[in-house]
């Protein structure tokens, strides 16, 4: 039994459900569809979950929400015209809406996980209706009902270990089963979504569930490339990763596979495959627990921006027994997680996303680490992008470090911060964010030369 997840570009007009239509038909063992709601129909064009966060802004602020809701359900009204789908659905997604917007809620954070998911959960009756016009027997099963259970963590929500038992029936389905990406219901049966991005999360857990034999991700590129096609000119296809691999690069960047969809594959040993709905014979990258050693030292180039660091500086730091202990306590009173902690004899920097915290949070957070610490130096930079080099090929090569530092000191880019070493996979460069893809296309250059003739 496979599990395979269409992406919003698999979802967002007729045309494209018609391919989604031909790839399930075209293997009889894609038995489960997990679906995100409809994505971007070109580059200016909006994607469902956006205009659904904007409808739940419109409505808590009770401003006017009419303009929003009714682009919202023409999305899902022009592909039912397209499709010649029975009318029908057109009603029960209205009325969905309908009953969604007349819904109170007593937390904003819950109401605006509600307005997210509809995107994915009415594009799964869709889907559903769709197959059986066209002679596919399938049914919509709500994760509820299949027992997803996540926890209390609005727009981050992680699942509780018990789903999987839970999901293991829906392998007794007579019917293709269409399955909403993107949320799942904690204990108290409240609705709440994953991060964005968060169905290709939702896929990896079904496919642990099933004990599917294979995790097919379909999405609108033909492989994952050795950097973001939007940085770099026809970058190289990947043909396989492992999960560290894809891991790192996906936290790093590489937005096309979920960082937090590996561990559920991953603990079950589930490969994942990402392929091309509009060129699905193409092989696409596959992701594994091990690949065959290959001459290739670095797998993949990914940059991810957002980032600040806040520099403490203590003459003798080394000495003081409980400086990192304390040092970490007053980031957690702020609730802020942090991603990395470099440091020296008498400094050591922390790097976090920059969106946890407002500026008055900054100045609270800088005054209490000077004078909690009795540092002598605190100082905070923001715009930072992490660059990260992948590949489990670096855990047994020399010079990798030495030739991105010097492909990056070549075109003049000043290196913030290196960490390498903590995970055998991976090197990390803190630089600012204004080089980003000049620094992904050197280091592109440095370990993916074009071939001469
Ligand atoms: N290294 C990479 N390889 C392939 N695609 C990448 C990479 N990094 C970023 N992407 C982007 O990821 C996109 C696919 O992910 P996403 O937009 O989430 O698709 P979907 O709508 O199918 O979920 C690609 O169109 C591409 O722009
Ligand atoms: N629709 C949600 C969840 C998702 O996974 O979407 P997509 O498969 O289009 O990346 C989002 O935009 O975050």
């Amino acid at each position: 039994m496979k599990v395979i997840k269409f992406g919003g570009s698999s979802l967002a007009n007729g045309t494209q459900l018609k391919k989604v239509l031909q790839i399930v038909k075209d293997d009889a063992d894609r038995r489960i569809v997990v679906v995100s709601a409809p994505g971007k129909r070109n580059d200016s064009d909006e994607k469902v979950t956006d205009l659904l966060i904007k409808l739940a802004d419109e409505v808590k602020n009770k401003e006017d929400h009419q303009k929003t809701l009714k682009t919202i359900l023409k999305r899902y009204q022009d592909i039912v015209d397209e499709l010649e789908i029975d009318p029908s659905v057109m009603d029960i997604i209205s009325k969905n809406y309908e009953k969604l917007i007349q819904t109170k809620f007593y937390n904003e954070l819950y109401a605006l996980d509600a307005y997210k998911a509809s995107g994915e959960d009415n594009s799964a009756i869709l889907v559903a209706a769709f197959f059986n016009k066209e002679g596919i027997p399938a049914k919509y099963v709500n994760p509820k009902d299949a027992g997803l259970l996540v926890t209390d963590n609005p727009g981050n929500a992680r699942v509780l270990p018990e789903s999987f038992k839970n999901l293991y029936a829906l392998r007794d389905s007579k019917e293709i089963i269409v399955f909403p990406g993107f949320f799942g219901y904690t204990k108290d049966g409240q609705l709440l979504t994953f991060s964005r991005g968060g169905s290709d999360i939702s896929g990896a857990i079904v496919a642990n569930g099933v004990k599917a034999s294979l995790y097919e991700n379909f999405t609108d590129v033909d492989a994952i490339y050795v950097a973001n096609p939007k940085m770099v000119k026809h970058p190289k296809k990947i043909k396989q990763l492992t999960y560290r691999e894809m891991r790192e690069l996906s936290y790093s960047g590489f937005s096309v596979f979920h960082d937090e969809a590996l561990q559920p594959a991953f603990s079950a040993g589930i490969p994942v495959v990402v392929k091309n709905t509009n060129n699905p014979s193409a092989p696409g990258t596959s992701i594994t627990r091990t690949k065959p050693e290959n001459k290739q030292i670095v797998s993949g180039i990914a940059s991810s921006t957002g980032f600040m660091s806040i520099y403490i500086g203590k003459y003798l730091m080394n000495r003081e027994v409980g400086f990192g202990r304390r040092v970490l306590q007053i980031f957690e009173d702020f609730n802020l997680n942090f991603e990395h902690m470099p440091s020296g004899i008498d400094d050591l920097s922390i790097i976090l996303r920059a969106n946890q915290m407002t500026m008055q949070q900054e100045q609270e957070l800088l005054y209490r680490l000077k004078n909690e610490l009795e540092a002598d130096d605190v100082q905070v930079k923001g715009g930072i992008c992490l660059l990260m080099i992948v590949g489990e090929g670096m855990v047994n090569s020399v010079g990798t470090v030495a030739k991105a530092c010097t492909a990056l000191a070549e075109a003049d880019i000043n290196l913030e911060m290196i960490n390498q070493g903590s995970s055998e996979v991976s090197i990390m460069f803190g630089i600012d964010e204004k080089d980003e893809a000049r620094a992904v296309k050197v280091l592109y250059d440095a370990f993916f030369p074009a071939k001469k003739d």
